[in-house]
């Protein structure tokens, strides 16, 4: 992207009001929305000129996204690149019970926080202030059944990035709603198209992998409750493959000492990282395959869920007979830069 020419296509000056108009790439294969943001009270959008040469706009929205929640890890993450890809980035956000802090700064934005319980209160405000909101959320595990059935009950298009819950119940609230919604445990363009190869493979030679037998190692940052949503994905795959293999036989990687010494993790990234392994070995153990997915810090997922906000955006604007979607939708769909 570097060795692009940039053009400025667009500058004006903004009102005083949090909303603004700006233009989105929202064409599909086309780059999009790829540079932006304030410069004083100026709001201009910029591409590459070869998108411009390529690609039409197709639409002229605002699309405000509230990330839910901004003062956990990735909702900050995904704070700041909505910041940074120039979309709007609502000034309220939900948190856990146990409130520390009422204001958080994410970058020039400051994000009142509230607790849950006042959720639907400051939803409300949030609707009548920034119609065609998307909302992101990242919360905890526990948190997702009861998030998605009340965004649900509000008409609210969201992104489901947490992981966790009752996923069935998740897709099929969502489902019978009607409301737009991309779920999925992992929003990181390579480690979704590494998904996407094992779905693919599992479609098309189901039981390749038939007696092998599967080791599933995942390492995060100790602060994560859960298993892995990815590996849980990946082994559904294996599954599929015809690999006897459960999701409680995962194994969970939270001690750092264990992280730096078994997994290579490096020490910076102890705070935030998700090493993958999955090892497989014949019944005669004269054959083996070892997959690896090893990510440091959280820009590729946070970069992700603007992608994925852009996607539902466009599917709402052509009100898209399909509603629920996942990261291979919007990989497919070309809307991953
Ligand atoms: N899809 C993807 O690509 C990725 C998914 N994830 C997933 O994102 C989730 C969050 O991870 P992470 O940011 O590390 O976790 P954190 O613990 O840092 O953040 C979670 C935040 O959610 C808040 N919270 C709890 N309950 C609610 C609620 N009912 N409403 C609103 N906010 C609430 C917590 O507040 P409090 O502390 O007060 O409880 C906390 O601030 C996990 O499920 C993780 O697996 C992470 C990375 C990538
Ligand atoms: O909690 C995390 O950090 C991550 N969670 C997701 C998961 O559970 O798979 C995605 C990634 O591994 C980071």
């Amino acid at each position: 992207m570097e060795a692009l020419t940039w053009s400025t296509v667009f500058g004006f000056k903004t009102s005083q009001s949090l909303r603004v108009s700006r233009l989105h790439l929202i064409s599909p294969g086309c780059t999009q929305l790829t540079r932006g943001g304030y410069k004083g009270s100026a709001n201009f959008v910029t591409f590459p000129s070869h998108a411009a040469r390529s690609c039409s706009i197709l639409a002229s929205a605002d699309i405000p996204i509230m990330v839910n929640d901004c003062s956990g890890k990735m909702g900050r993450a995904v704070a700041e690149a909505v910041v940074e890809a120039g979309l709007q980035l609502v000034p309220f956000c939900l948190t856990g019970p146990g409130l520390q802090q009422n204001v958080i700064h994410v970058k020039d934005v400051h994000i009142h926080v509230h607790e849950a319980s006042e959720k639907e209160v400051i939803l409300d405000k949030v609707i009548e202030m920034y119609p065609g909101v998307i909302i992101a959320d990242y919360t905890l595990p526990s948190a997702v059944n009861d998030n998605a059935e009340f965004y649900i009950r509000r008409g609210i298009p969201f992104v489901m990035g947490t992981t966790g819950g009752d996923r069935e119940r998740l897709v099929k609230s969502v489902s019978d709603s009607g409301v737009y919604a991309v779920i999925a445990p992992q929003m990181g363009k390579q480690v979704v198209a590494f998904q996407a190869a094992m779905e693919i493979m599992a479609e098309e030679f189901p039981g390749a992998f038939a007696g092998y037998k599967l080791k599933v190692t995942e390492s995060h940052q100790s602060s994560k409750v859960d298993t892995s949503g990815t590996a849980r994905a990946i082994v559904a795959s294996f599954n599929k493959l015809g690999v006897s293999f459960e999701d409680k036989e995962i194994e969970m990687v939270r001690n750092p000492q264990e992280q730096i010494s078994k997994m290579g993790v490096p020490e910076e990234h102890l705070k935030g990282h998700a090493f993958h392994t999955y090892s497989l070995t014949s019944p005669d153990g004269m054959v083996s395959f070892k997959f690896e997915h090893n990510v440091c810090g959280r820009s590729i997922y946070a970069q992700g869920t603007v992608d994925a906000a852009l996607f539902l955006a466009r599917k709402v604007q052509e009100k898209a007979t399909k509603k629920v979607y996942n990261m291979i939708d919007v990989l497919r769909g070309g809307s991953m830069r």
